[in-house]
């Protein structure tokens, strides 16, 4: 006679109780996939600047499974250049639940943010548009084709600042973004940091041997008036800038998933619309030859795609160095990825955009637009503007 099995159930979340049991410190990650809190560090995936992240992730997982970790992930985000910091961790808790519905955040939504803030742009917006003339100089020479210029607001509360509901704002505005909350805290801090954010942009997603990308490049900002914005989607629909702009990113990206994949659908260009921009969006979707292939997984991927021409340029080297020399301070982990991957290589990095870093009283907020021959400053200055209403909207800030 065959014993009973004795099973203990899988506790049963949904995304609000996950989101009411982040803390500062914890990883969250909420998409139209799921959504995933990750506590505590079983493993600091070590982070040499310039070394392949996902062969130091492979290596912390396989260490985790032999363990006795039961399925264990490397969660946690990579700065924009080769030598920034990433934190990247295997944590000792996964909880797991369905993605947000859009209602279930309202209580958390509701706590108050602070109510008094001070913004001090960096740099000064008249020194963006300076900087746009310099990138287009750069573009009529010849030595780049596209660049990503960024900009910050550092604004400063009175108060400091929770992200729980910060989190719950975004997550409530647009339950299809890419809402993510990750400890970023480095030694010398004087306050634990956390980078948070809502991304519209998926690098790369992967369940077996399917992987979808999303790359973005070509926006407007998104009207309160209906009218306005039908003018404005049929504008960018059509307008031969900002699909140069927008060919550029999809060029380069299919370029570097062809050799993993047997098959890689690249379809038209279509307009899609977050609470505050319009962008150009392509959703490519991929085959994999080999899934079991540790160059496969999706942080392996989502190494081989960054930085894609969406939030740096063409080509690449030239592009960085332009951004080095024209913005004034280092992005960080602004432009970099955010996500996460399992053992056996699926998982979701995203492009972090439409992020801020928190620190005690202070939040930095970051937006770029993407530079092309045809590009107008004023108009990639007010860009950025519409692009910083996703953060300044969850924080409370008027513009
Ligand atoms: C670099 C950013 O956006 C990218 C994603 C979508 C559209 C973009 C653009 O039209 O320039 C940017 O490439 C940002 O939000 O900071």
């Amino acid at each position: 006679m065959s014993s009973p099995v004795l099973a203990r159930p899988r506790p049963q979340y949904d995304a609000a109780d996950l989101l009411t049991a982040y803390l500062p410190g914890s990883f969250y990650y909420s998409s139209r996939r799921g959504t995933l809190l990750a506590d505590g560090v079983h493993a600091v995936v070590p982070a040499e600047p310039g070394t392949s992240r996902a062969q130091a992730a492979a290596r912390a997982l396989a260490d985790a499974r032999a363990a006795g970790l039961a399925d264990p992930i490397v969660a946690g985000a990579v700065g924009f250049r080769p030598d920034d910091a990433a934190s990247l961790v295997v944590p000792a808790l996964v909880r797991r639940a369905p993605a947000p519905d859009g209602t279930a955040t309202a209580s958390a939504a509701s706590v108050p943010v602070p109510a008094a803030w001070t913004v001090t742009p960096q740099p000064d917006p008249v020194d963006y548009a300076e900087a746009v003339r310099k990138a287009l100089l750069h573009i009529e020479t010849g030595d780049i084709d596209k660049v990503v210029l960024a900009r910050a607001l550092d604004v400063t509360a009175d108060a400091p600042v929770s992200v729980p509901p910060l989190l719950a704002r975004l997550t409530r505005a647009d339950p299809a973004a890419h809402v993510f909350a990750v400890d970023v805290t480095a030694p010398g801090d004087p306050a634990a940091r956390t980078l948070f954010g809502a991304s519209p942009e998926l690098l790369i997603s992967r369940r077996g041997r399917t992987v979808t990308v999303n790359p973005l490049a070509g926006s407007r900002p998104r009207s309160a008036d209906d009218a306005e914005n039908r003018r404005r989607i049929d504008d960018l629909r059509t307008a031969a800038k900002d699909h140069a702009e927008h060919a550029l990113v999809i060029r380069q990206v299919a370029d570097v998933l062809r050799p993993f994949c047997s098959d890689l659908d690249v379809p038209a260009p279509e307009v899609v619309g977050t609470p505050t921009m319009w962008h150009l969006s392509t959703r490519i979707t991929g085959t994999l030859d080999d899934p079991d292939d540790p160059g496969s997984s999706s942080l392996a991927l989502a190494e081989a795609l960054h930085p894609t021409p969406a939030v740096c340029g063409v080509p690449t080297t030239t592009a960085r160095d332009v951004i080095a020399d024209l913005e004034p301070a280092s992005r960080g982990y602004y432009a970099g990825l955010v996500g996460w991957s399992g053992a056996d290589g699926d998982g979701e990095w995203v492009v972090t955009i439409r992020c801020a870093e928190a620190s005690g009283r202070s939040v930095r907020v970051h937006a770029g637009a993407g530079i092309v021959a045809g590009s107008d400053p004023e108009a990639e200055l007010a860009e950025t503007r519409a692009k910083f209403r996703t953060l300044l909207g969850a924080l409370g800030v008027a513009e």
